[in-house]
């Protein structure tokens, strides 16, 4: 397996009257095909680390190491060109283009990228969307999917440049069980059969219960941080 990222003594302070401390002191590693939930109490600060952990935020310090490469030391251009060719971001909330169909949403991160041609773009966001049940939804907008539909469509567009790492921000938090179960098998999927490594802040501890490896937050501190033997499934 080789490390996809490496977090050395990752602090963030937010400046203020009085300095709020988001993370505190964060080393930890991150492998291929790993499957991870991000726990702890409310406020303990796991958005904040996953920010860091997708060069959303930066440190205010330590280091963080994205494929053998500091992070440190690039501008934003190059932190958002390393974002785009290593990462994938699904958030609670899907944050879908209201205006572009569902196929426009997910080929926009591969325009980003601008690696491919538009003809295979939209094959390879249909062929995602069609992966994910939603082969008859393409071009309808996201308004006209259900909770679960856009969450998937979410899914597909974080997948779009082929990411070696998923992040997800409570992923289930807005869904209902029946959806919240599909899109956990989604994940897991990414993991056991497309190869990616999955991490995701989660609340919902049935799905934690059922991740390969759990860091757990309190203050802004990993408190502990397990690896899960899983029953193959
Ligand atoms: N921009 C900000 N200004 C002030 N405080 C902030 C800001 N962002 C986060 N915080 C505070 O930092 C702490 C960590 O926030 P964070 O969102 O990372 O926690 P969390 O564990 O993800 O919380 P939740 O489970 O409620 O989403 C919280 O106490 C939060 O109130």
């Amino acid at each position: 397996m080789s490390l996809l990222i490496e977090a050395d003594h990752l602090t963030r302070v937010l400046p203020a009257t009085v300095p709020v401390t988001l993370v505190r002191d964060v080393s930890l590693s991150v492998d291929e095909h790993e499957f991870i939930a991000i726990t702890g109490p409310s406020g303990s600060g796991k958005s904040s680390l996953l920010y860091l952990l997708g060069l959303l935020d930066r440190p205010t310090s330590g280091h963080l190491r994205i494929a053998g490469q500091d992070t440190s030391s690039l501008n934003d251009d190059a932190l958002a060109h390393l974002r785009l060719e290593m990462l994938g971001f699904v958030f609670q909330f899907h944050f879908l283009l209201p205006e572009f169909s569902v196929l426009e949403n997910v080929m926009l991160p591969m325009r980003k990228a601008g690696r491919l041609s538009s003809t295979a773009m939209r094959e390879r966001a249909a062929s995602l969307l069609e992966e994910l049940g939603l082969a008859g939804h393409l071009d309808k907008r996201p308004d006209q999917l259900s909770g679960g539909q856009r969450q998937r469509v979410a899914v597909a567009r974080a997948l779009a440049n082929d990411p070696h790492v998923v992040l997800a921000d409570e992923p289930t938090g807005s869904l209902d069980s029946k959806s919240s179960e599909q899109v956990f098998q989604i994940l897991r999927d990414l993991v056991k059969k497309r190869g990616k490594t999955v991490i995701a802040v989660t609340h919902d501890m049935d799905i934690a219960a059922r991740v390969d490896r759990r860091i757990h937050l309190v203050d802004g501190r990993v408190v502990s941080d397990e690896r899960v033997a899983q029953a193959a499934v």
